[in-house]
């Protein structure tokens, strides 16, 4: 039950009172981030010369294996307790069928592999879908035009598998197909991995702020049509009511709001209906806006930390976000 907020009438009542200094803001500050709320994405390219800055993402880099590897030793030095990996993969080698998604050898599961190399104790968190590897850009399988779902289904059966023998602790189904949560709950079960955690994008809408990550995983000139068939639409709320009950009925421990900003009545309403560890992803689109605006002087650097603190108070648990690395050091400076 909400409690009724109580206010003596002016001038009993002064709000500003305990606005009037640091240390009485601090110590009325219902909500704080920290480092260990943040999820870092990064990207890993197996394509030659496919490294360095991202256009529409200034200061986010694709990264080598060897990036990789560093940006790993970097979330450990910063306390970053997880990292999100998304491969940028070899165009020529994408197909139909997509049969280097639960390749061994992919480069999404080589990055895991070197990472757990260098850094054993960080979560690592992968994408489910099968857009990197398909060559029309879609997260399932497409037949006659149609994103086919169950076939789908069992593909991301086989690449989450893949996956979690590369080492991922967290699995990230992002493809918004039906039932994917239970039949990938039930293969862990059904192999022995018992404790391997998935963060399921249960509520994951359709949407334009995706953009420059598509740029940054080589999907933008690909993707034939757009997501509408799968992804949700943004004007829908209960919808995502519904998805989030079903994923967490099926099995997910943990689930995710996409993207972030303008969604936060969402994230808000998800943490109260259900209680479970709730995530936010402060996606591509919201990364470039912040990003350029302050890069163009528009806007304060202090935006960057007011946008991921906002996450907390609409009931986040954490979020993933591209100023992982930044806010880490911004916030081990401030103690
Ligand atoms: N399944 C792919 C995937 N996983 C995460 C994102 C978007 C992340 C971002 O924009 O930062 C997408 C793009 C999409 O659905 O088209």
């Amino acid at each position: 039950m909400p409690s009724t907020p109580i206010v003596a009438p002016f001038p009993a009542a002064r709000l500003r009172r305990l606005r009037r200094t640091p240390g009485l803001r601090a110590l009325t500050a219902e909500h704080r981030l920290s480092v260990e709320n943040l999820i870092w994405p990064i990207f890993v390219t197996e394509v030659a010369g496919g490294e360095g800055e991202v256009p529409s993402m200034p200061g986010v880099e694709r990264l080598t294996l060897d990036g990789a590897k560093r940006a790993a030793e970097r979330a450990m030095e910063l306390g970053i307790p997880a990292v999100c990996i998304f491969p940028h993969s070899d165009p020529d080698l994408k197909t139909e069928d997509c049969e280097r998604a639960w390749d061994p050898d992919n480069i999404g599961n080589r990055a895991i592999r070197a990472i757990k190399q260098v850094a054993p104790e960080l979560a690592v968190m992968t994408d489910i879908a099968l857009d990197p590897y398909n060559i029309n850009g879609h997260d399932g399988f497409v037949r006659d035009g149609i994103i086919v779902n169950d076939e789908t289904v069992a593909a991301l059966v086989r690449m989450a598998l893949a996956q979690v023998d590369a080492g991922a602790d967290i699995l990230g189904p992002s493809d918004m197909m039906d039932g994917r949560i239970a039949a990938l709950r039930s293969a862990l079960e059904g192999a022995g991995h018992k404790d391997v955690a998935i963060l399921s994008y249960a509520a994951k809408y359709a949407s334009g702020f995706y953009g420059p990550f598509r740029d940054a995983v080589g999907a933008s000139g690909r993707l034939v049509g757009d997501k509408k068939t799968y992804q949700m639409n943004p004007a829908n709320r209960e919808e995502a009511l519904r998805c989030v009950a079903r994923d967490l009925a099926e099995g997910a421990d943990m689930v995710m709001v996409k993207p972030g900003m303008p969604y936060l009545d969402i994230c808000r309403e998800v943490k109260d209906r259900f209680a479970a560890p709730t995530y936010a992803y402060q996606v591509s689109g919201e990364y470039a806006m912040i990003e350029g605006a302050i890069r163009n002087g528009w806007l304060g650097r202090e935006v960057m930390l007011e946008s991921l603190l906002c996450f907390r108070r609409a009931g986040c648990d954490g979020v993933l976000t591209y100023f992982a690395p930044t806010v880490a050091e911004l916030l081990a400076r401030e103690g």
